[in-house]
């Protein structure tokens, strides 16, 4: 499918698509940098030794697993191994792992001279129907996630369905997260097919984890087609972009706390059920839409509840959430099924009141 943007691209979902790969480089490339976290050094190295057999000269440069990859550190290490090999504005960076590689790799791309093409080749779930796509990138501080970055699009995203058969259950369980997100949010659908059978759904042999795949990719590309840069939301209007931070504002500053050791989806999952709980004490939500949110994500085994001790520590990492606009906390939540919107400054009360519900 295509995502709207100042150069359009497509997202590839299908099986043994690296033969696309030098299609998507382009003609002037000639050299290339294979990102990878430790975890794929094999999937690194043969794609290095494919881009090197098909004329490129090319490097694997290989990063930390998981959120590791997320610092000023290994930012600083790919800068360098780029300066020393001597890449041009003509060479390219492609990126192959979960989200925390297309991050990392995305925003190396967005850095590197101002801005070299970046290919992704997303191997978890996450990263195939949410990181890879819409050109968000960056790292963490020890201050809060994400909050150094750039929005930088690929030149394209090659989803290879078998890549998921060797991802941790975990890990596969926390893309589905971000799945349920985009049915909560967009395309209620998801939601019927993952309610169907949640145990089936928590494998990737499951029958219909391609139409959740392409519907998720699908919220997602018209989402951002429609506002790239996170800026067409107003106050008590249309939402653009930041209706995919559902959940986000308490789930990364439950990242934070927990050191950026936790899987974003289990972090998200519980940050979408608080915001049910918000909603709905603002009388915004149903009490139907706002109990499916935990029944569909715990029959995932994802996580819905979080420490009642935390709640002060959480208030002031959610401070740097950047929907914040000066001292006034803005959180998604639906008006109803499909129907994201911006709940502004929500009375204290209301906070309070929905952290009890999920502490
Ligand atoms: N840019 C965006 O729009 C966007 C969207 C959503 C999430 N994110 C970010 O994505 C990150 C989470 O990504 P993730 O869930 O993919 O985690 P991840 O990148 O940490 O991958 C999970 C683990 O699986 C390993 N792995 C990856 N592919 C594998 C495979 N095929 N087989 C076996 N192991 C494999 C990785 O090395 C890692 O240890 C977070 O940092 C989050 O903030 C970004
Ligand atoms: O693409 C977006 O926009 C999103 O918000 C998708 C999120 O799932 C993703 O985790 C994103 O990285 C969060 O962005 P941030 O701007 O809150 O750091
Ligand atoms: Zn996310």
């Amino acid at each position: 499918m295509q995502v709207a943007a100042a150069a359009p691209y497509d997202v590839v979902i299908g099986n043994n698509l690296l033969g696309e790969l030098p299609g998507l480089l382009g003609d002037d490339v000639r050299r290339v940098a294979v990102i990878h976290p430790r975890a794929l050094r094999t999937s690194g190295d043969a794609i290095r030794d494919d881009l090197t057999a098909a004329g490129f000269t090319a490097h694997a440069i290989e990063i930390p697993d998981a959120e590791e990859a997320k610092s000023a550190e290994v930012l600083a290490y790919c800068w360098s191994v780029l300066g020393q090999a001597g890449f041009t504005r003509s060479d390219a960076i492609v990126s192959i792992g979960g989200g925390t590689t297309t991050d990392l790799a995305g925003f190396v791309a967005a850095t590197w001279l101002r801005g070299v093409r970046v290919v992704h080749i997303p191997t978890t779930l996450l990263g195939m129907v949410d990181a890879a796509v819409g050109g968000k990138t960056g790292i963490n501080t020890a201050e809060g996630k994400n909050l150094v970055g750039a929005i930088w699009e690929p030149a394209g995203v090659l989803c290879d369905l078998a890549a998921l058969e060797s991802l941790p259950r975990n890990d596969y369980v926390s893309g589905l997260a971000e799945v349920v997100k985009c049915g909560f949010i967009a395309d209620p659908t998801i939601l019927d097919l993952v309610e169907k059978d949640p145990a089936g759904a928590s494998a990737p042999a499951y029958e219909h984890t391609e139409e959740l795949i392409a519907r998720a990719i699908q919220v997602k590309a018209d989402t951002v087609g429609g506002d790239l840069r996170e800026r067409t939301t107003t106050v008590g209007g249309a939402i653009g972009r930041e209706a995919l931070n559902y959940g986000h504002t308490l789930g990364h500053a439950i990242e934070r706390l927990e050191r950026y050791k936790w899987r974003h989806g289990a972090a998200i999952s519980i940050g979408m059920v608080f915001v049910a709980e918000l909603a709905r004490a603002a009388g915004k939500l149903d009490d139907a839409t706002a109990d499916r949110h935990r029944a569909v994500l715990e029959s995932l085994g994802l996580p819905t509840s979080y420490r009642a001790d935390a709640w002060s520590h959480l208030q002031d990492a959610m401070k740097l959430d950047k929907k914040t606009r000066a001292d006034r906390l803005r959180f998604v939540v639906l008006d109803g099924l499909a129907k994201p919107t911006i709940l502004e400054a929500p009375d204290p009360s209301l906070l309070v009141a929905a952290y009890a519900e999920i502490s």
